[in-house]
């Protein structure tokens, strides 16, 4: 039967990526996604300014919201201190699949929790679930239209402290105009574009980084 997208850049992995070696994990699939098939990873060059973030930030705990195959949960678990813990949400039972083997090639299944669901249904769940108090930093590459009411949420559950940065990725391509617009213009936020590319392309798209003020 005809293999997906999410397989073949598993197999792509695991053919040129080394056991253990989250670097060569990244570097195999924005090889793939250059020259064989494009795919929605946060990629290589917006994923330099990701990179940048979280080692400014060096959180303890971190969430993202949209695992998709795996590529930026590498990139932000292979930069985190030893005991801190990351843990992504991913709503597609078969990405989670791939994406579970993507992490397991780079070794970091001990700092990673995938956990399957909508980001609407689990974030009220984190303290009790996972014993989480607060995020230090909040990777958003979910769906377009939850970013928002998402971010609310996690106001309202007590996620967010005074410090946590939220990262939002694609906010001009797909784009995100009520989230744009929430946090750079609530009191709550002090926000900061960072121009780049879409994934891959020549197209326009930025990360924005909001810190909460509390
Ligand atoms: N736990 C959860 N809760 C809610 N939703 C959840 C979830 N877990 C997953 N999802 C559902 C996310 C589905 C994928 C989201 N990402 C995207 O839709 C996305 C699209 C593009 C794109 C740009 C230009 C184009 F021409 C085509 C596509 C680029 C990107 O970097 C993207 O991140
Ligand atoms: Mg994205």
């Amino acid at each position: 039967t005809q293999s997906t997208r999410p397989q073949r850049m598993l197999a792509a992995v695991q053919k040129n990526a080394t056991r253990g070696d989250p670097r060569s994990v990244v570097k195999a699939i924005d090889q793939f996604c250059r020259q064989k098939e494009w795919a929605m990873n946060v990629g290589d060059e917006k994923g330099c300014i990701l990179d940048s973030v979280v080692s400014e930030v060096n959180p303890a705990t971190v969430l993202e919201l949209g695992t998709y195959c795996g590529y930026s949960t590498v990139r932000i678990a292979s930069l985190l201190p030893p005991h801190a813990k990351l843990i992504t949400l991913e709503f597609n039972p078969d990405n989670a699949v791939i994406a579970r083997q993507v992490i397991a090639w780079a070794g970091l299944e001990d700092k990673i929790q995938l956990v399957e669901g909508a980001s609407g249904d689990w974030i009220p769940k984190m303290k009790e679930e996972f014993g989480v108090k607060t995020f230090d930093l909040v990777f958003l590459d979910h769906w377009k239209d939850r970013y928002l009411p998402d971010t609310k949420l996690m106001e309202e559950c007590g996620l967010l402290r005074k410090g946590s940065i939220l990262l939002a990725d694609n906010v001009i391509c797909p784009g995100t105009p009520d989230y744009l617009e929430y946090v750079r213009n609530s009191p709550r936020y002090k926000s900061q574009y960072f121009k780049s590319h879409l994934e891959y392309t020549k197209v326009e798209d930025g990360l924005e980084k909001s810190v909460f003020l509390g």
